[in-house]
């Protein structure tokens, strides 16, 4: 049985001279989380941009539970069971948290604001939205505005409207930037909750302690390289991952980064 559920081959983006991703090749098994991590810049969030559909790439594959997708659009994407959040919380501020997880609802179902806005009447659906907010324990602020909600339940909710995908692969782009403390540690719940639901999650992440508790494995970007990939405990004593975080000649604990 080939467990793969995400493989990319090669994969490049260029922006001009700019090489962003540079022949990238990593695989995700399915049930994995996969740490995607590396230095400003080092071109996780355009490998993002290409998975979801957002960026065709300048060259090499993306294969999806043994479909190839590379240049598909986002919203086929989706429809193949790919949903992600973004770095930048941006939901609609101006309606409420449940409203909000209705229209993702709304544009799996039709692809289209208009006919979605219909549902807002429909029970079911906002009977299936209550449910998915409760999975992500936002149930309780379903109806406050999203302008209103603190970072922490933003970037819950932003989880919740990609759930709405029903997705097999999520993509959580820095989901735990800007929390506290104890936000981390329900936010890391949260994401293991959904992983042993049977999701598989490839994860962006600036805080190494958080990427090295949920990820099986890990793979290290560096001015748009791979540069290492293993289980966290061995790429962090990689010499040139140390050398990525803490600078030549670093000798420091990458971890506590
Ligand atoms: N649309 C674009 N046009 C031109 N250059 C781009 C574009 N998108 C990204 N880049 C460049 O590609 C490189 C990789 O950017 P990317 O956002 O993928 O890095 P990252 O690893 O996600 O960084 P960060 O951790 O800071 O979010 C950067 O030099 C960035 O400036």
């Amino acid at each position: 049985m080939n467990d793969v559920l995400l493989s990319v081959s090669d994969l490049s983006k260029h922006f001009g001279g700019l090489k962003a991703v540079d022949r990238v090749s990593f695989e995700l098994e399915k049930g994995e989380i996969l740490g995607l991590l590396g230095p400003n810049g080092a071109g996780k969030t355009t490998c993002f941009n290409m998975i979801s559909g957002v960026y065709t790439p300048t060259g090499g594959s993306i294969t999806f539970d043994g479909e190839r997708t590379d240049g598909k659009a986002p919203h086929d994407m989706a429809g193949l069971g790919i949903g992600r959040t973004f770095q930048i919380v941006k939901p609609f501020s101006g309606l409420t948290v449940l409203e909000n997880v209705v229209v993702a609802l709304g544009m799996r179902r039709y692809r289209s604001l208009s006919k979605t806005l219909g549902l807002w009447g429909s029970r079911s659906v906002r009977d299936r939205a209550m449910e998915i907010l409760e999975r992500v324990n936002l149930g309780g602020h379903a109806d406050r505005k999203a302008s209103v909600l603190p970072l922490g339940d933003h970037r819950r909710l932003e989880i919740a409207r990609a759930l709405a995908l029903e997705p097999r692969l999520l993509l959580l782009d820095e989901s735990f930037s800007g929390l506290r403390h104890e936000q981390i540690g329900r936010m890391e719940d949260l994401v293991m909750d959904l992983a042993s639901d049977g999701i598989s999650i490839l994860l962006i992440e600036h805080n190494m302690k958080v990427a090295m508790k949920l990820s099986r494995r890990i793979v290290i970007l560096d001015h748009g390289r791979k540069l290492a990939e293993g289980e966290p405990q061995e790429v962090v004593k990689d010499p040139k991952v140390i050398e990525a975080y803490l600078g030549k000649g670093g000798s420091g604990d990458v971890a506590s980064n």
